[in-house]
């Protein structure tokens, strides 16, 4: 059966990240168990070529700065250029210093996908869900918000939580998972972020692309989880041996 996830091992795309400091090394493993081959960068003058072989760009502003103004701009708009998709994570856009920040980069550069727990997305639709730095403190599904972030910023919305919520402002789709270790795990939600990268580097229809990764992840998750007897210590080796053995083929038919 062909399906996103053997297209992402067949071409194995390359997945150019601004990463945070905290999480880059899981979001390369992710990316790369999964089957995709991660690219990290910190310089701006040599954005356009690492764009140029890639597939898709991945900007995280975990740990941004102002310094990194230029990188993020410059890696955005040669994607753009290059009709490469651009997935934002939006991490604690809510602090003042990052929605300028943001607000600034989405003047400049398109975004295809933002992905982001339900306290960031809805920053994109002028509401408030209560959240504290990386964190949601809100566990309630927030379809509204997702669907307004969606129209307000023509991007497809993926938003994470008990329930994830995908939709492009007029499709919907949600994925139920189990798996209270992957909201434990820091940086789980920027795993996901990468897995979509690598999923939309294999099809036009980010709004499948997004659900696919999206269902893989959480299944991986759920999965991981019951071999470590819901304890964190081996969650993350377990995620992986998930990541690395699953088809999508088990995904879609649970
Ligand atoms: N309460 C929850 N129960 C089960 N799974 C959850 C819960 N909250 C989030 N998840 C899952 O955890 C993953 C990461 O989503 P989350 O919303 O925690 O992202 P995040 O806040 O950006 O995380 P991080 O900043 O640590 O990367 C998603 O796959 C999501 O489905
Ligand atoms: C803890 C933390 N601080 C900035 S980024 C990050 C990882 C979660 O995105
Ligand atoms: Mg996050």
């Amino acid at each position: 059966m062909n399906t996103l996830l053997t297209n992402v091992r067949e071409q194995q795309p390359l997945v150019l990240n601004i990463a945070n400091f905290v999480t880059m090394q899981h979001v390369a493993d992710a990316i790369n168990v999964v089957g995709a081959s991660p690219l990290m960068t910190n310089e701006p003058q040599e954005a356009a070529e690492l764009v140029s072989v890639s597939s898709a760009v991945v900007l995280n502003i975990g740990t941004l700065s102002e310094a990194q103004w230029p990188l993020f701009l410059a890696v955005g708009q040669a994607a753009n250029q290059q009709n490469k998709p651009v997935i934002l994570d939006p991490v604690a856009v809510g602090m003042p210093y990052r929605a300028q920040f943001v607000r600034r980069l989405l003047e400049k550069v398109h975004v295809d996908i933002i992905r982001g727990n339900a306290s960031e997305i809805a920053w994109f639709a002028q509401a408030e869900v209560a959240g504290r730095g990386i964190d949601t403190l809100d566990q309630e599904t927030h379809q509204q918000e997702a669907e307004l972030a969606a129209k307000n910023t023509g991007a497809v919305i993926v938003q994470t939580g008990v329930v994830d919520v995908i939709t492009n402002g007029t499709k919907t789709q949600t994925v139920h998972t189990n798996s209270p270790l992957l909201t434990i795990n820091v940086g789980a939600g920027d795993m996901l972020s990468g897995l979509i990268g690598a999923f939309s580097s294999v099809t036009d229809d980010y709004f499948a692309a997004g659900v696919a990764a999206t269902e893989l992840f959480g299944e991986a998750g759920e999965r991981a989880s019951a071999q470590v007897n819901q304890l964190p210590g081996h969650f993350i080796g377990a995620l992986f041996n998930e990541l690395y053995t699953m088809t999508q083929v088990e995904v879609v038919t649970r």
